[in-house]
C-alpha cells in the first residue's frame, strides 16, 4: 500500500488547565518513534475517565496540557521501523493502556495493566481526541476490517473493562448479576457482554430513559436507585430466591453504590468495583461478609488478550449497545452532559467534525 498522505497539523481538543473546558484547536501531527504507530483516529468514545481527567479529581496527575480520550478507532497511517506486525491501513484500536513495558513481573503474566511503567492513553500521554495519534504497537488493538469503527469504538475501554470485570466476577452462565449504573456507558456494554455470557441481568440505574434502554439491552429487571426507598431489599427481591445476585459489577460514578453491594450480593458472592468515583470509599459489614463468604475485587481495563477477546465478540455480532454520533468539535456539551448524568450509554465524537 502506498504511503497515505499525513498532514503536520491537525484538530484536536486539548485540556490546557484542569478544570477548565477543553480547547478546540490545531496542533501538530506527531511522528511514532521505532516500536510505535501512528493511527488516523476516525472515531473516538467519550468514557467517564476522560472527564475525571477533566476536572483532575483523582489522586494521579495528568500531563498537561494534554489530548484525552482512550477510545478510540481508525486507520494505521505511519509506523516506526521495529513494527512489523500491523500494516499500514490496517484497522487499529487506541485503548487506555498506550503501552507498557513488556518486561516487569506484572507485563510478563499477562497483568499489563498492573505495570508500573504503563502510558496511559488521555491521561499521562495524548490520546484519541485528535486526528492522528501514537500508540505502541505492542498494545494497539488490532480491529477486523469488517467492523464498523464508530460502533466499536466504546468497545475499547468500555467493552473491554466490563468483559474482564465480569470474568473476575467468576459468574458463570445461568447465574444473576447486578450491573450497578447499567445506564451508562460501562453499563450498557455490560448489559450486552453478561447477556451474551448468558447471564440473568438486574439493571441498577435512575430514570425510564435507563429503564427502557437497559430492558432491550438484556435486563430482566431494573431497580431505580433514585426512587427505590429499599435498594438492598429491592436487589434481593429482583432475584428468583430472593438471596441476591451471584455477582455486581459496580460502574456507577457515585460512592453510595460501593457502600451497598455487599449488602445484597448473595452468600459466595463476588464484588467487582471498576467505576472510580473521586474520593470514594468501599463499605462492607464485617459481620455479614464473614459469614456469607463474599469476595470483593476490584478490576482495572483487561490485558491485550481480553482487548481481543472483547473485540471478537463485537465482531461476532453479539455487542450491539446505543451510541450517539456528534463531531469532536462539540466534546465539551458530551462532558456537560456526563456531569449532569444525562447520557444513556455512549457518546462516540468524528474527528472529522
Ligand atoms: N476500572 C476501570 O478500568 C475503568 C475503566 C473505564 C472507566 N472506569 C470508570 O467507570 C466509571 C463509569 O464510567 P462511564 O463512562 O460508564 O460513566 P457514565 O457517566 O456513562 O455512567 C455512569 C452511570 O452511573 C449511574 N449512577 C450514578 N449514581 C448511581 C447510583 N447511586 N446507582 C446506580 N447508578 C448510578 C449514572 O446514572 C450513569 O448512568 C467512571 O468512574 C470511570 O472513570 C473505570
Ligand atoms: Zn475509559
Ligand atoms: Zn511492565
Amino acid at each position: 500500500m502506498s504511503s497515505p498522505h499525513i498532514p503536520t497539523e491537525q484538530w484536536a481538543q486539548v485540556v490546557e488547565q484542569t478544570g477548565k473546558p477543553v480547547v478546540y484547536k490545531k496542533i501538530p501531527v506527531q511522528k511514532p518513534g521505532p516500536d510505535e504507530v501512528l493511527v488516523n483516529i476516525k472515531y473516538s468514545g467519550v468514557c467517564h475517565t476522560d472527564l475525571h481527567a477533566v476536572n483532575g479529581d483523582w489522586p494521579l496527575a495528568t500531563k498537561l496540557p494534554l489530548v484525552g480520550g482512550h477510545e478510540g478507532a481508525g486507520v494505521v497511517v505511519a509506523r516506526g521501523e521495529l513494527v512489523n506486525d500491523i500494516e499500514i491501513g490496517d484497522y487499529a484500536g487506541v485503548k487506555w493502556l498506550n503501552g507498557s513495558c513488556l518486561s516487569c513481573s506484572f507485563c510478563q503474566t499477562s497483568d499489563e495493566p498492573l505495570c508500573a511503567k504503563a502510558l496511559l492513553s488521555g491521561y499521562t500521554v495524548d490520546g484519541t481526541f485528535q486526528e492522528y495519534c501514537i500508540a505502541k504497537a505492542a498494545h494497539v488493538a488490532r480491529i477486523p476490517k469488517e467492523c464498523n469503527l464508530e460502533a466499536i469504538a466504546p468497545v475499547l475501554c468500555a467493552g473491554i473493562t466490563v468483559y474482564k470485570g465480569l470474568k473476575e466476577s467468576g459468574a458463570r452462565p445461568g447465574q444473576t448479576v447486578a450491573i450497578v449504573g447499567a445506564g451508562g456507558g460501562l453499563g450498557s456494554l455490560a448489559c450486552q457482554y453478561a447477556k451474551a455470557m448468558g447471564l440473568t441481568i438486574i439493571a441498577i440505574d435512575g430514570g425510564d430513559e435507563k429503564r427502557e434502554m437497559t430492558a432491550k439491552l438484556g435486563a430482566s429487571s431494573y431497580v431505580d436507585f433514585m426512587t427505590s426507598k429499599n435498594l438492598v431489599g429491592d436487589v434481593k427481591a429482583a432475584t428468583a430466591d430472593g438471596l441476591g445476585p451471584h455477582a455486581v459489577i459496580l460502574v456507577a460514578v457515585n460512592e453510595k453504590p460501593f457502600q451497598q453491594a455487599a449488602e445484597y450480593v448473595r452468600p459466595r458472592g463476588t464484588v467487582i468495583a471498576i467505576g472510580l468515583p473521586a474520593g470514594a470509599y468501599l463499605r462492607a459489614p464485617v459481620f455479614e461478609s464473614v459469614i456469607k463468604m463474599i469476595t470483593i475485587k476490584g478490576s482495572y481495563v483487561g490485558n491485550r488478550a481480553d482487548s481481543a477477546e472483547a473485540i471478537e465478540f463485537f465482531r461476532r455480532g453479539l455487542i450491539n449497545a446505543p451510541y450517539k454520533s456528534i463531531g469532536m468539535s462539540q466534546l465539551q456539551k458530551v462532558y456537560d452532559l456526563m456531569h449532569e448524568g444525562k447520557i444513556a450509554g455512549r457518546y462516540v465524537v468524528d474527528t472529522s467534525k
